[in-house]
């Protein structure tokens, strides 16, 4: 649905964009995560092309956006919805008249108009607040008003620029619930950018990784966490540097399965647990466990995990 290919973007001799190639496909929550400066936003702004690449193609629901001019480049536009950090809502408009807006621009006509913006609200679960102006909204509420006026042109993807990162942990979980199900009700395919786990973790299909410009990992959550030294997995389980002959168990699916007393009984070897957790993910449950084994049928004990379908990793 997204795709963008060697996307280099230049601020003087800062470069914010270092050669991105980025693949969202239809209908999934792809994540960009990266700390401050990494370049997140500046991407986000070259995916509908507030922001011109130096050089590098875009291309959404099949249009070449790099090739087109500014007038087609603002038709494509409104089928590509904005959610903003910090709502961005007009002060001196009814929160009905801030979800209108994009469709006065469009030329849409005034019971049309009505209609629409009242099933938006419905959707963001704002139904009976139309009258009222932005400073009588929490910043959740705000949020909301945020996302129906992105909605307001049927877009079939919405970009998300740090949407929930002003909202307090309670009011974070409920606006991504809500970005869930508009995907999931909706098939909307969704871009985000954060610089929060917990987003990640809590809604996203698949996510890219990045740093001083540049993606370092990117995929579906389940395929990374399955992949041996992914970045991801590290951030998601802190755990401390492993020493040398430290095994570290990566388990999707059924934590529950007791795998671990298994080896003890199969294969004669004792386990010492030095860590781990277990994490909920929107791709399912995935637990984490750093052990040391000794004595019994050691080789034999990893190779038994890793038939079990764990990803063992044991430090050199
Ligand atoms: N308009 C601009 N003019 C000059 N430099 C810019 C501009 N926009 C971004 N940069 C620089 O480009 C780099 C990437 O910035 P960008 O805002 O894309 O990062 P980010 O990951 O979104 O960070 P944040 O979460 O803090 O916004 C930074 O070094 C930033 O200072």
């Amino acid at each position: 649905m997204i795709e963008a290919s060697g996307l280099r973007k230049l601020y003087g001799q800062t470069v914010a964009l270092d050669g991105v190639d980025l693949a969202v496909r239809q209908g999934e929550i792809f994540g960009v995560l990266g700390q401050s400066g990494a370049g997140k936003s500046t991407l986000l702004r070259c995916v509908n092309l507030l922001e011109r690449p130096d050089s590098g193609t875009v291309t959404v629901a099949g249009r070449e956006l790099t090739k087109l001019g500014e007038r087609e480049l603002n038709q494509a536009r409104q089928r590509i919805g904005m959610v903003h950090q910090h709502f961005a809502l007009l002060a001196s408009r009814t929160v009905a008249g801030n979800v209108a807006f994009p469709l006065e621009v469009m030329g849409v006509g005034r019971r049309e108009r009505d209609q629409r913006v009242a099933e938006l609200l419905e959707l963001v679960g704002l139904g009976g607040r139309g009258k009222d102006h932005p400073r009588q909204l929490s910043g959740g509420q705000k949020q909301r008003v945020g996302i129906a006026r992105a909605l307001a042109g049927r877009p079939e993807v919405l970009l998300s620029d740090e949407a929930t990162s002003a909202l307090d942990p309670g009011t974070t979980e409920s606006i991504l619930g809500l970005l869930k199900s508009l995907n999931r009700e909706l098939g909307l395919t969704i871009l985000l950018i954060t610089h929060e786990m917990n987003v990640v973790k809590s809604i996203c299909d698949s996510v890219a990784i990045m740093e001083n410009g540049r993606i370092r990992e990117s995929g579906g959550i389940g395929e990374l966490i399955r992949t041996p030294g992914s970045r991801l997995t590290r951030e998601i389980f802190p755990l401390p540097e492993p020493a040398a002959g430290h095994i570290t168990l990566t388990f999707t699916g059924h934590p529950e399965e007791p795998v671990i007393s298994e080896v003890v009984r199969k294969f004669d070897v004792d386990v010492n647990i030095l860590g781990g957790a277990i994490e909920e993910l929107a791709a399912g449950s995935v637990g984490r466990l750093r052990v040391d084994l000794a004595g019994g049928e050691r080789d034999n004990a990893l190779t038994y995990l890793r038939e079990r379908g764990l990803l063992v990793e044991v430090a050199g």
